[in-house]
């Protein structure tokens, strides 16, 4: 089952820097491995804002859930999920 998963990041100013690049390390160290199995197979950066698109590759929605809910960043982001079927113009 495919996902567009869009994640906007908002780490409050209170948060001290040391423990947020340690969250930001900890999310790229999940997402690479979760990239480097074939669930997250696309990342992208929206262009001027601190928010990615993500495709997942999952095989249900409470997969999808359990991957989310464990991303380190997840306490300070805001998520957007949209499942995605075939389209019948696809070629
Ligand atoms: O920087 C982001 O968009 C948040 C994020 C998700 C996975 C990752 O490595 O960073």
């Amino acid at each position: 089952m495919l996902f567009l998963v869009r994640m906007d990041v908002n780490i409050p100013s209170h948060v001290p820097p040391a423990e947020a690049d340690a969250i930001k390390l900890a999310e790229k160290n999940y997402s690479q491995e979760l990239q480097r199995s074939g669930k997250w197979p696309h990342i992208w950066r929206v262009v001027g804002e601190y928010a990615n698109y993500s495709i997942f590759d999952v095989e249900s929605n409470d997969e999808l859930h359990g991957l989310l809910s464990g991303l380190p960043l997840f306490p300070y982001m805001k998520i957007h999920v949209t499942p995605l079927a075939q389209h019948p113009s696809a070629i």
